[in-house]
């Protein structure tokens, strides 16, 4: 018999459960499908909106898209690379017109459908609606592979034809069904209402300017190693190798083109790294001097911490609270030859600190990470409104506790990759007030910004310094 592969991501199997009446059924969750294989060929539309459709309805369930991907892919050892591209690539789409596409599906459904079959069409809607000059694919292929993504699967089996109804509606009545969710904030924007909202009140001259930058796709921009070239000879190098680039800024480099690590000159061996121009400006802002102590506390993956040790002989500690992600920051660390003490612990306890005071301490605090929307459009789906002050709290304890290990006269820049102020100004405010800490010269909050001269995320900076 043929290795077929599988296309769902469910628990383990449970014992069958009792036949129930057609009546019933319909009413029911119907059981999880761990073993469900399929005929669908995996370079097929069909199989790729289906693979996207289960990443994403585990993102409407609280995973986040990167894992709920990996867990898709992981179930299909026969998975290609294009089938994989293809998968991610809808389901980011889909995340990113997510609004649209559930008000569009709520205007044309008979009924709520089942969280899978809603997947499954807000993946197709996202291909049908492409913002792009150029759509993705033809409209009656999509429209045919989702007919032929639903009939493959046993929890979209039944919906077969309304998928088709539904989809067909929409190509005929394609103005109207628009002009009508439009008037519709979250159809319009793509974000939560509460999260328009805050925005809304955070900025209110750029709110517009701001969900829509978070609706771009973003850029490939690369961090170039200050050990191994300068951006002049990198920009050389690209450009033998036939990829138009533009510096945008003292490291930061954007590809005209994105393309996969491996296809980068240089990335394997350490004279690239992917960083966001934005992120890039922590480790100058630092200023760490050869042979300094130097604490990165929420380190993970550790592009700032190696971003410092490219610029700098320094003592680097780089400490995060999630072991596994520390165990990207050691990956990274091989990759660029350099060298750091990794600590798997928490930032705002004291039971890993050996008692000796840091030269420069970076704080890149956990938060909300609503300034990277862009390159992750799940986390406006995945974030409550009240995530917000438990995360600012955390980070209120992280800082003051790593003040208390600053040497006198040392500095501690403070980031978020976050938008809402109770998060980075308000928070840098009450730092300073209740620590006396001096405040330097730092960017503060910027915002989102995509173009031809700057092109970077949401970030905030605040740098402090001890008293001698
Ligand atoms: C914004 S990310 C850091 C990004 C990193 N600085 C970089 O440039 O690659 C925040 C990190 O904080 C870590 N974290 C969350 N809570 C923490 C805590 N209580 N103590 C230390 N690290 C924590 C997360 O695991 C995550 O890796």
């Amino acid at each position: 018999m043929n290795k077929r592969p599988t296309l769902s991501l469910k628990s383990p199997a449970k014992p069958a459960a009792p036949k129930l009446r057609a009546s019933h059924s319909r009413d029911l969750k119907p059981a999880l499908q761990t073993q469900f294989q399929t005929n669908l060929k995996p370079d097929s539309l069909a199989y790729s909106l289906i693979g996207a459709a289960s990443a994403v309805v585990q993102v409407k369930t609280g995973t986040n898209l990167p894992q709920a991907l990996a867990q898709v892919w992981s179930k299909q050892p026969d998975i290609t690379p294009q089938a994989r591209g293809a998968m991610q690539d809808i389901a980011y789409r889909a995340m990113r017109q997510l609004g649209q596409s559930e008000a569009l599906i709520g205007l044309m459904a008979p009924k709520a459908p089942e969280a899978l079959v809603l997947s499954l069409l807000s993946c197709a809607l996202a291909l049908l609606t492409a913002p792009d000059d150029t759509p993705p694919y033809e409209e009656f292929t999509v429209v045919d592979q989702t007919v032929s993504a639903a009939e493959a699967h046993p929890d979209t089996a039944r919906a077969k034809g309304m998928v088709n109804a539904v989809l067909r509606r929409f190509l005929r009545e394609r103005k109207a069904l628009l002009d009508a969710v439009l008037l519709q904030p979250v159809a319009k924007w793509n974000y939560p209402q509460w999260w328009i909202d805050a925005v809304k009140t955070a900025w209110p001259q750029q709110w517009q300017q701001i969900l829509a930058s978070g609706n771009s796709a973003p850029p490939l921009t690369l961090r170039v190693n200050a050990r191994k070239a300068t951006v002049e000879q990198y920009l050389a190098t690209l450009a033998e190798a036939g990829m138009d680039a533009t510096q945008i800024g003292p490291y930061a480099v954007r590809l005209e083109k994105p393309v996969g690590v491996q296809l980068i000159p240089g990335f394997a061996d350490g004279v690239v790294s992917v960083q966001d121009a934005g992120a890039q400006l922590a480790a100058p802002l630092l200023d760490v001097q050869p042979g300094m102590r130097v604490l990165d506390a929420c380190a993970a993956p550790g592009g700032k911490t190696c971003h410092i040790l490219e610029l700098a002989e320094a003592q680097v500690t780089a400490l995060d609270a999630d072991p596994k992600r520390l165990a990207r920051v050691g990956e990274n660390l091989d990759r660029l030859q350099l060298q750091a003490a990794l600590k798997p612990a928490e930032a705002q306890n004291k039971d890993w600190w050996d008692g000796q005071q840091y030269d420069r301490i970076l704080a890149d605090v956990p938060c909300t990470a609503s300034g990277i929307v862009r390159r992750h459009p799940d986390i406006r789906w995945l974030r409550r409104k009240g995530d917000t002050l438990q995360l600012a709290t955390l980070s209120g304890k992280i800082l003051d506790n790593l003040w208390q290990m600053l040497a006198p006269g040392g500095k501690l820049l403070f980031v978020t990759c976050s938008l809402w102020p109770q998060e980075s100004e308000a928070q840098a405010a009450a730092f300073a007030v209740r620590n006396q800490a001096v405040r330097l010269d730092a960017p503060g909050q910027l915002l989102p910004a995509g173009g031809s001269g700057q092109d970077h995320d949401g970030l905030f900076y605040a740098l402090f310094q001890k008293n001698a």
